[in-house]
This record gives structure tokens, C-alpha cells and sequence, in this order.
């Protein structure tokens, strides 16, 4: 198969789709792969190291496009590569599209085959092509919110750890999935008073026996939230539905009841965020202050550890990559029900229910419509 990795182009966004090693295995298997110039540069990942693994270098994202049967991504498409992609292309990358009306609308029209990183499964139920970063933005998240909580960074002048005589800092982290286990592990490890809440009591078992006393774990209700949102200083914002658009937990009254300057990182932002007041921020321009809360909702927060974050995201990426290479995507997916799940939208129509349900609009079911095209 025809494979391309066009440069990454959102805001300070250096990941790139494959390494120089994912390359190679897959020239190995007899594909032939097209990277866009300097795709990889700002990492490392020179032009000559993807040459040394037997790709081709293309001046443009043009190039890539117009060679390209499957494109590998991370970063959701950003206009001028929409415009590039047509009923030939499979685009396999995070798409983020509940939330983001207009990109569906636009992934539909291209009459492209778009698989969604962030709802291929794995057998145990879980987000394997999502793990990798989340694991990476729950650590970021502290760092960021600790940054935050700065005098400098427009925060409360609160350091985590507190200081002798001094109380540490009150850590809220809403949602105990990969993102809040590592956010909670390092906002444990730099002192803080960690309060983590979830719906699912399996998940706060399993924290509450790791950590002990070191951590309160807690039921998510409104009530307890209403408590929580007004006693703490940094609040992480790390709950997921699946695919759909994340629940708006935290409330615009919540700011009312919130310590002045203290901070919400929103690293659900990505699927539209769980504060109703959190809006899309970048690396170049990361936090806002709305009612007195500082508010980090960058929705890439990858992306600034990007050489990590590309290593770390390859391992998961390339069996499913290997997989739509070398059956062809038809027969890849209907063979393997986990890489379906990350179908969102198949030549022209949308597939996912999640997306339909959180734009309220119809969708075709996925097997159906493959087993008829
Ligand atoms: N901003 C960024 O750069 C990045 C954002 N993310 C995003 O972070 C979010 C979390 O991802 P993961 O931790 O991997 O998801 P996950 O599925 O591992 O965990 C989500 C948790 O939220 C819980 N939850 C759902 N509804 C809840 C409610 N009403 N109250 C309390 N808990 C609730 C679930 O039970 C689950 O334990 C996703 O939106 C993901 O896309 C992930 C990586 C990077
Ligand atoms: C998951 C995601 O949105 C990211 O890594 O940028
Ligand atoms: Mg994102």
C-alpha cells in the first residue's frame, strides 16, 4: 500500500505520524511510504533517517496527498489538508469530531475514509491508540497547572508541596482514567493533597488501594463536586464518554465558588471540555481568565514534548497501521472489530453514534455500510 505522513501543521504541533523505525517496518512488508520534507526535523527525525529506512521524501503536502492512499497522522486535519483529501484516502489520525461540527461536516464531503485514533478499542474496552498520550498529558497536566498556580503564570501564588508549617495545595482530579491516574501520581509525587473523583467505583478501588491515604477518592456526584470545585486550588479536568462530546461538569456558577486564581486544566478539551466556560487555547497562548480561575485548555498538550510523545505513540499505532497496510482497509476492519470502532466517517457518511448523538444528526451503521460498498 501507498502510505503518506504529511508535517504536522496545528499550532506548535511537532509530533509526526511515523518514525524512521515505523518506516521500516513497513517497507519491510512491501509498502511503499511518502514523508512530507522537514516532517520530523524539529524532533530529530531527519529527512536522511527516513531515506536510510527506505521512504520517499516529498516537497509538499500535495505530494504526499496525491501519492497517498493511507495518510498517517496525529493532529486532526486542519483546513488546507482537508482540501487535499478525497475518496481514495483513508486518513487514520485523532479526529476529535464530536464536538467539531464543521470538520465532520467537511471529513464527509471529501468522501474519505476516516478512522479515529481515539476510539479504536482493545479487548479489555479500552482507548489504546488514546492511552499513550493520555498517559503523557496527565503528567504534563500538573506541570502545566503547577505553572499555573505561579504568581507569574496568573495563578494564586500556591506551590504545590506547601512548605513547612504551610498546607500543600488542594488538587482536584475529576475522572480516574489514564489521564487522572498519572495526573494524580505525579500531583502526588510533588506533594499535593490529591482528591481524585470518578463515576466508576472499580476505577477508585483500584486507586484507593494503590495510594492508600495518600489520595481520597471519591464519588463523582454534584454534590461532592460543588464541595470540591470551592475548596481547591488546581483542578484537572480528565473525564471521557467515549467518542461523544465530554460532560460539562464544572459550571460557570462553579467559578463563583472557586478560590481567586486558582486553576482549571481542561486536558478534555480535545472533546470540547469539561468546564462549560473552557474554550480551545494553544502552546503559543495557553491560559485565559474568565470570573478569576485561570484556565489551561491546550488540546494538544503532546505536542510540546513531541519527541516522546512521537515514540510513545508509534508503539501503539503501527500493529493497527501494519494491520490496515497489509489487508487493504475494507477487509481490515471487517476483520478486526476494534479497528472498526475507530471508523467515524466511510467514504461520505457518518458511521460513529457517539459523534451522531452529541450533533444530533443520523449516522449509517458501520458494518452494514461496509458490507454493501
Ligand atoms: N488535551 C490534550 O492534549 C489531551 C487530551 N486528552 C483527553 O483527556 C480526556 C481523558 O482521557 P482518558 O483519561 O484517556 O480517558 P479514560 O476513558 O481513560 O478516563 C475517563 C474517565 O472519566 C470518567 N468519567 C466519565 N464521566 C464522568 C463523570 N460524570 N464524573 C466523573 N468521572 C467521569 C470515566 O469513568 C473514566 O474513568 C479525553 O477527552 C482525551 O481525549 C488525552 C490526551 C491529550
Ligand atoms: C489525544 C490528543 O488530542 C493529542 O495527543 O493531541
Ligand atoms: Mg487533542
Amino acid at each position: 500500500m501507498k502510505i503518506g505522513v504529511p508535517k504536522e501543521i496545528k499550532n506548535h504541533e511537532y509530533r509526526v505520524g511515523l518514525t524512521p523505525d515505523s518506516v521500516r517496518e513497513l517497507i519491510h512488508r512491501g509498502h511503499e511510504v511518502f514523508v512530507e520534507t522537514t516532517a520530523g526535523e524539529a524532533i530529530g527525525f531527519t529527512d536522511d533517517l527516513y531515506q536510510n529506512s527506505g521512504g520517499q521524501i516529498c516537497p509538499t503536502a500535495e505530494d504526499v496527498f496525491e501519492q497517498s492512499e493511507l495518510i498517517i497522522k496525529v493532529k486532526e486535519p486542519q483546513p488546507s489538508e482537508v482540501a487535499l483529501l478525497t475518496p481514495q484516502h483513508t486518513l487514520f489520525t485523532y479526529l476529535h469530531l464530536a464536538p467539531d461540527h464543521d470538520l465532520t461536516d467537511s471529513l464527509i464531503a471529501s468522501g474519505a475514509t476516516c478512522i479515529a485514533y481515539e476510539t479504536v478499542t482493545d479487548e479489555q474496552g479500552r482507548l489504546p491508540l488514546l492511552a499513550p498520550m493520555s498517559e503523557i498529558a496527565g503528567r504534563m497536566a500538573v506541570q502545566a497547572g503547577a505553572h499555573s498556580l505561579e504568581m507569574e503564570g496568573g495563578g494564586r501564588g500556591v506551590l504545590l508541596a506547601g512548605a513547612s508549617g504551610v498546607p500543600a495545595a488542594e488538587v482536584l482530579v475529576l475522572g480516574a482514567g489514564v489521564v487522572g491516574a498519572n495526573a494524580l501520581s505525579v500531583a502526588v509525587g510533588m506533594g499535593a493533597h490529591v482528591t481524585v473523583m470518578d463515576t466508576s467505583m472499580p476505577r477508585l478501588r483500584q486507586l484507593d488501594q494503590q495510594y492508600g491515604n495518600r489520595v481520597s477518592t471519591l464519588y463523582s456526584t454534584r454534590t461532592a463536586l460543588d464541595d470540591y470545585m470551592a475548596k481547591a486550588d488546581l483542578v484537572i479536568g480528565a473525564v471521557l464518554l467515549p467518542g461523544a462530546s465530554a460532560p460539562k461538569l464544572i459550571k460557570y456558577s462553579h467559578l463563583n465558588s472557586m478560590k481567586r486564581r486558582a486553576v482549571i486544566v481542561d486536558v478534555a478539551i480535545d472533546q470540547g471540555g469539561c468546564a462549560e466556560s473552557s474554550r480551545i487555547t494553544t502552546h503559543d497562548n495557553p491560559v485565559f481568565i474568565e470570573e478569576n480561575v485561570v484556565h489551561y485548555c491546550v488540546a494538544n498538550m503532546p505536542g510540546a514534548v513531541a519527541r516522546t510523545s512521537t515514540l510513545a505513540l508509534n508503539n501503539a499505532v503501527l500493529p493497527f497501521a501494519i494491520t490496515l497496510a497489509d489487508h487493504g482497509i475494507k477487509s481490515a476492519l471487517m476483520s478486526d472489530p476494534h479497528l472498526l470502532a475507530g471508523l467515524n466517517v466511510y467514504r461520505g457518511e457518518l458511521v460513529s453514534p457517539e459523534v451522531a448523538d452529541s450533533q444530533n444528526r443520523s449516522f449509517t451503521d458501520r458494518l452494514r455500510l461496509l458490507s454493501r460498498s
